[in-house]
C-alpha cells in the first residue's frame, strides 16, 4: 500500500439537498458527511442505488456544490471558492464514468488529447503526452481508431487515459466497471491499481459491488440514505462489519458461507459434526486449522467455503465436517474458537 499520509479530501459535515421535484419532498442526497480521504490511497464508496454515492463524489470536483458544511480538497475549502477559482481545482481531478462518455466523432488519440487542447497545450507537447498515456493504458496500437470499434474495456482505458491527461492528483471513478464483464472488470481494476501505485494518484472508487472494494480499495465508506454508516480499512470492514448494510454487501462478495439451504444439503451427505471456521491473516491459515484438528485426533473434511483476498490479505471461511471419538470434536472446536470465529452447526442428529 502506498504511504497514506495526510488527507487530500476532507468532507466536513457536507450536505447536498436537492429541492423536491414538483410537489415532492426535498432529497437529502448527502446528509452531513464527515470523512477523510488520505493522500495516496484507493478509497471506495459503496452503497445501493440512490444512497448518494455519485452526489458525494461530485462534491469533490464541485460538479455539485454543497448546500451545507464544506469539502476541503488539497487544503482549499471549496464552499468559499468562486467558479473561476474552482477551475484549477477541477483541473487537478480526473474523472471516469460508467458509460465512458467518449466523443464518437474523435479518434482514440483525439479523445485523450481533448482536455489538453482545452488546457491550451501546444501540439507537439500534446502529441507526446497522448502517446505516453496510450502506452500506459496499453492502447498504443489503437490511437487512430474510433471509439465505436472498441470493446467496453478498451473504451474505459481510453476514458482513464483522458482523465489522466493533465496530470491530476486525484482520480474519481464513478461505477467505472459496472458496464463491464468480470474479466474486463479485472483488467480495468488492475489499471486503476497501477494508476495509484505507479503514478501516486489518489483514487476514489464509487461502486455498488463489494468485490471491487475487495480487489483494490485500501479503505471504504459504506453509504445509506445520504449518510456514511461505516468507514474503515477494507480488511477490517470485511472481517468485522458492524452495520447490517455492510454485512449484506460482504456476504454477497464472499459467498463463502453456506446458506441454510446449502447446509441442509450438506447434512444429507455428511453425518459428522459440521462447523464453519473463519480463515484470516490474524487467526492463521487453513494449515492452523489442520494442525489443531490433528492435535485433537479429529479428522476434518472440507465440505464448503472459500478463501479469497481482501486488500491483498487472505480472508474467508471453510466449512468442515469433523469426525472423532468421545469429546475430541468438542475439544477441537473449543481450541479453534480460541484462534478464530467458529459457527457451530452441530450434527445432523443432535
Ligand atoms: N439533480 C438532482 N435533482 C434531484 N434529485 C437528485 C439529483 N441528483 C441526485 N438526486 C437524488 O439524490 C439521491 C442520491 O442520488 P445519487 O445518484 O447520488 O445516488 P447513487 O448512490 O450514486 O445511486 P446510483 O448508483 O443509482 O447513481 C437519489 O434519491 C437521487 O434521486
Amino acid at each position: 500500500m502506498p504511504a497514506a499520509t495526510g488527507s487530500i479530501i476532507r468532507f466536513e459535515g457536507a450536505s447536498k439537498v436537492f429541492p423536491g421535484r414538483g410537489k415532492g419532498a426535498e432529497v437529502r442526497a448527502v446528509d452531513e458527511v464527515t470523512l477523510d480521504i488520505r493522500t495516496g490511497e484507493i478509497f471506495g464508496v459503496i452503497g445501493q442505488s440512490g444512497a448518494g454515492k455519485s452526489t458525494l463524489v461530485r462534491l469533490i470536483n464541485a460538479l455539485e456544490r454543497t448546500t451545507g458544511g464544506d469539502v476541503v480538497v488539497d487544503g482549499l475549502s471549496l464552499g468559499s471558492l468562486s467558479e473561476a477559482r474552482l477551475r484549477p481545482v477541477r483541473a487537478g481531478i480526473g474523472m471516469v464514468f460508467q458509460q465512458f462518455n467518449l466523443l464518437a466523432s474523435r479518434t482514440v488519440s483525439g479523445n485523450v488529447a481533448y482536455p489538453l487542447e482545452v488546457a491550451g497545450w501546444p501540439r507537439a507537447k500534446r502529441d507526446a503526452r497522448v502517446a505516453e498515456l496510450l502506452d500506459f493504458v496499453g492502447l498504443a496500437d489503437k490511437a487512430g481508431v474510433y471509439p465505436s470499434t472498441l470493446s467496453g474495456g478498451q473504451k474505459q482505458r481510453v476514458g482513464i487515459a483522458r482523465a489522466l491527461a493533465t496530470n491530476p492528483r486525484i482520480l474519481l471513478a464513478d461505477e467505472a466497471t459496472s458496464a463491464l464483464d468480470p474479466e474486463t472488470t479485472r483488467d480495468v481494476l488492475d489499471l486503476l491499481q497501477r494508476v495509484n501505485r505507479e503514478l501516486g494518484i489518489t483514487v476514489v472508487v464509487i461502486t455498488h459491488e463489494m468485490d471491487v472494494v475487495r480487489s483494490i480499495c485500501h479503505r471504504v465508506a459504506v453509504m445509506e440514505r445520504g449518510r456514511v454508516v461505516e468507514v474503515g480499512e477494507a480488511y477490517q470492514v470485511f472481517s468485522s462489519p458492524r452495520h447490517d448494510t455492510t454485512r449484506r454487501f460482504v456476504a454477497l462478495a464472499l459467498r463463502d458461507r453456506p446458506s441454510p439451504e446449502v447446509l441442509a444439503r450438506l447434512r444429507t451427505r455428511h453425518s459428522g459434526h459440521i462447523v464453519t471456521v473463519g480463515v484470516d491473516e490474524v487467526a492463521g491459515s487453513s494449515a492452523v486449522l489442520t494442525r489443531t484438528l490433528r492435535e485433537h485426533g479429529v479428522d476434518g473434511t472440507v465440505v464448503y467455503g472459500g478463501i479469497t483476498e481482501v486488500a491483498e490479505r487472505p480472508y474467508g471461511s471453510l466449512t468442515v465436517e469433523l469426525v472423532g471419538d468421545g469429546g475430541s470434536v468438542e475439544a477441537a472446536v473449543a481450541a479453534l474458537r480460541a484462534l478464530t470465529w467458529v459457527d457451530d452447526h452441530g450434527r445432523a442428529d443432535a
